[in-house]
């Protein structure tokens, strides 16, 4: 598979993620701090399988739903992946991309990424929490790996907020890890998810004082409650499009 994000955009990845590298005796909840943005784009690539391919297909997807004149949210955009891999493919169609995330160090790092390209999309780049923000005149919506940070209820009004903000036959494009009632599948993905942080070069000592450091603060869903949620806010489509061990992708069109 071409991981082209990470060679497209070199400047992305310039330090390797070794946080959790050496033994600690007090592992504090996982932040989105200085430190975590510094090698983001590390973390997530040797963490998270398949992340090369749906950035990629973002941009693909909103060649095909992305509407002239209309907004493209990017919630809890990080250092910008998924922004910048939409805005190649929506250059004619005079809209603007808002991309938003709560930590500063993530958005001083994302401007930076979005400044180092040409185009003619606007990036509003907005520090902020994505409960507070508004949405509307939207065609496009990601979350990519964002919702599962959002307590249960915040989940339910962001959703509710996104369908309220999407233009009609506009596109919410969902990525999370997810979780399986079913304790052999849960086991058995989950522990080949363990085998891809290995592959990737994380120690035993890594992803376990990582698994700690998350426990508190990301709780993934099942998919059928992913799916339940969104068609109880009215999306009339709603798919899997992506997965790979017990991270996925899901698209839900209003
Ligand atoms: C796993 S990262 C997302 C990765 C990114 N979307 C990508 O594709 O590379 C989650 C991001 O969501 C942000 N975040 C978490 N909760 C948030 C909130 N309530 N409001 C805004 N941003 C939030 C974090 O700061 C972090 O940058
Ligand atoms: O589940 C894990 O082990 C992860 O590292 C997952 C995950 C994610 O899904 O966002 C968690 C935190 C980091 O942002 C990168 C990846």
């Amino acid at each position: 598979m071409a991981d082209y994000v990470f060679n497209y955009y070199p400047q992305m990845n310039p330090s390797q993620d070794t946080i959790y590298a050496q033994a600690s005796e007090h592992i504090q909840d996982f932040k989105f701090d200085a430190q975590v943005a510094g090698v983001f784009n590390d973390m997530i690539r040797r963490s998270v399988p398949g992340y090369a391919q749906i950035i990629n297909t973002l941009g693909d997807i909103a060649k095909q739903y992305v509407q002239p004149h209309t907004q493209v949210y990017d919630l809890g955009c990080s250092l910008g992946a998924a922004t910048l891999s939409i805005r190649r493919q929506i250059d004619d169609r005079q809209c603007q991309i808002v991309a938003v995330d709560n930590s500063q160090s993530m958005i001083e790092r994302c401007q930076q990424n979005i400044d180092a390209y040409v185009s003619e999309t606007q990036v509003n780049l907005v520090c902020a929490d994505i409960r507070d923000i508004e949405i509307n005149n939207a065609s496009m919506v990601v979350l990519n790996f964002t919702l599962q940070f959002l307590s249960p209820q915040d989940r339910e009004q962001l959703m509710a907020k996104i369908y309220r903000g999407l233009n009609p036959g506009g596109i919410l494009v969902l990525s999370e890890k997810l979780r399986f009632e079913d304790e052999p599948i849960q086991d058995l993905l989950d522990g080949l998810h363990l085998n891809f942080k290995r592959a990737n070069g994380y120690s035993e000592l890594e992803i376990s004082q990582k698994r700690s450091a998350l426990e508190n603060v990301m709780k993934p869903d099942t998919y059928p409650t992913h799916e339940q949620r969104l068609k109880a806010q009215g999306f009339r489509h709603v798919s899997l499009w992506f997965q790979c061990f017990n991270f996925a992708s899901m698209v839900a069109i209003k």
